[in-house]
C-alpha cells in the first residue's frame, strides 16, 4: 500500500491509499420505508414554546416537503424525527418504534455535506464502515452517478457533488427515513434541479420515506407527495401535491397555483 501526501492549511498529512479492489456487478442496495408519527409533540426552549401539539402522521414512503418561515420550528422538528433531541411533551415513533436517541435506520442530510477531508471520496460513503463496506459504498456511490470518482478526494468535487457522496453515505446504511435539511439551498439552479431529479429517482427506486425541509415552495411542489407549513411551531397548511410525475420545474400552472396557496399560508 501506498501513501499520498495531502496538504490541509498548514499542516501536511500523509495517508494511506485505498487498495484497488475488483467487485462483482452491484446489486441494487435494500430499499423501503418507515412510517413517521407525532402525537401532541411539543419542544420548548426555557420559557419559548418552538413546537405546540403537533400531530403530524406521515405514511411509509411518503415525500413529504415542510415549509415555513426561518424559526418557525422546522429543523427542530426534523431533531426529533432523527432522535437527536426529545420532545418535551408528547411521542415521536419512527416505524411505529417510539424515538429514543439516534436512529439506526433513519439518515440526515444538511446544507453542507460535512465530508470528512483525510477520506477518499469511497471512504467517505462507507464512512460507518460494517461488513462488506466496500461493496455496498460501491454501489451507492453508482447509484448517485459517481461510479468512477472513488479514488478522489474530497476537495477536487463541486458543491453538487459533494452533496452527491453525502446523499450515496446516507444510502450506503439502506435507510428507511431520508431526512433532508435544506440539502439544496446552496446549489446553483441548474445544479439544484439535478440533485432534484437525482433525489426524485433515488427515492422512487429505494422507497423511503423522505422529509425535506426547505424555503423554497417551487422545490416542495416539484419534490413532494404533500407539503406541510410550520408557522410558528403550528401546521398552518397539510397539502396533497397530486400533480403526476415527473413534473416540470417552471410554467405548469396547477404548480404555480399550489405554490400561490402554500405561499400564502407561510
Ligand atoms: N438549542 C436551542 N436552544 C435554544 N433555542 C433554540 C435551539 N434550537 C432552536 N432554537 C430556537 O427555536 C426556534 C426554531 O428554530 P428552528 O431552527 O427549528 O427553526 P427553522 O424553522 O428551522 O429556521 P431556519 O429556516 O432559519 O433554519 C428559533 O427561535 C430558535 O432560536
Amino acid at each position: 500500500m501506498s501513501a499520498a501526501r495531502q496538504e490541509f492549511g498548514d499542516g501536511i498529512i500523509w495517508i494511506a491509499d485505498e487498495p484497488e479492489v475488483t467487485l462483482p456487478p452491484p446489486a441494487a442496495l435494500p430499499s423501503g420505508g418507515a412510517t413517521i408519527a407525532l402525537n401532541g409533540v411539543e419542544k420548548a426552549f426555557g420559557e419559548r414554546p418552538v413546537l405546540r401539539r403537533l400531530d403530524l402522521d406521515i405514511p411509509a414512503g411518503q415525500f413529504l416537503a415542510v415549509v415555513g418561515r426561518s424559526g418557525g420550528g422546522k429543523t427542530t422538528l426534523m431533531r426529533l424525527i432523527a432522535g437527536l433531541d426529545a420532545p418535551t411533551a408528547g411521542r415521536v415513533a419512527v416505524g411505529g418504534e417510539t424515538v429514543e436517541g439516534l436512529q439506526r435506520n433513519v439518515r440526515l442530510l444538511f446544507q453542507d455535506a460535512r465530508l470528512v477531508p483525510w477520506q477518499r471520496v469511497l471512504g467517505n460513503v462507507g464512512i460507518a464502515r460494517g461488513p462488506d463496506w466496500r461493496h455496498r459504498a460501491t454501489i451507492a456511490l453508482r447509484d448517485v452517478g459517481l461510479a468512477d470518482r472513488g479514488r478522489e478526494w474530497p476537495f477536487v468535487l463541486s458543491g453538487g457533488q459533494k452533496q452527491r457522496v453525502a446523499l450515496a453515505r446516507a444510502l450506503v446504511s439502506a435507510p428507511s427515513v431520508l431526512l433532508l435539511d435544506e440539502p439544496f439551498g446552496a446549489l446553483d439552479a441548474l445544479t439544484r434541479i439535478e440533485m432534484h431529479q437525482l433525489t426524485e429517482r433515488i427515492w422512487r427506486e429505494h422507497g423511503f420515506t423522505v422529509v425535506l425541509i426547505t424555503h423554497d415552495v417551487a422545490e416542495a411542489v416539484a419534490l413532494a407527495d404533500r407539503v406541510v407549513v410550520l408557522r410558528q411551531g403550528e401546521i398552518a397548511l397539510d397539502l396533497d401535491i397530486d400533480l403526476p410525475r415527473p413534473r416540470r420545474e417552471a410554467g405548469d400552472a396547477a404548480a404555480s397555483a399550489l405554490q400561490a396557496r402554500i405561499l400564502a399560508a407561510v
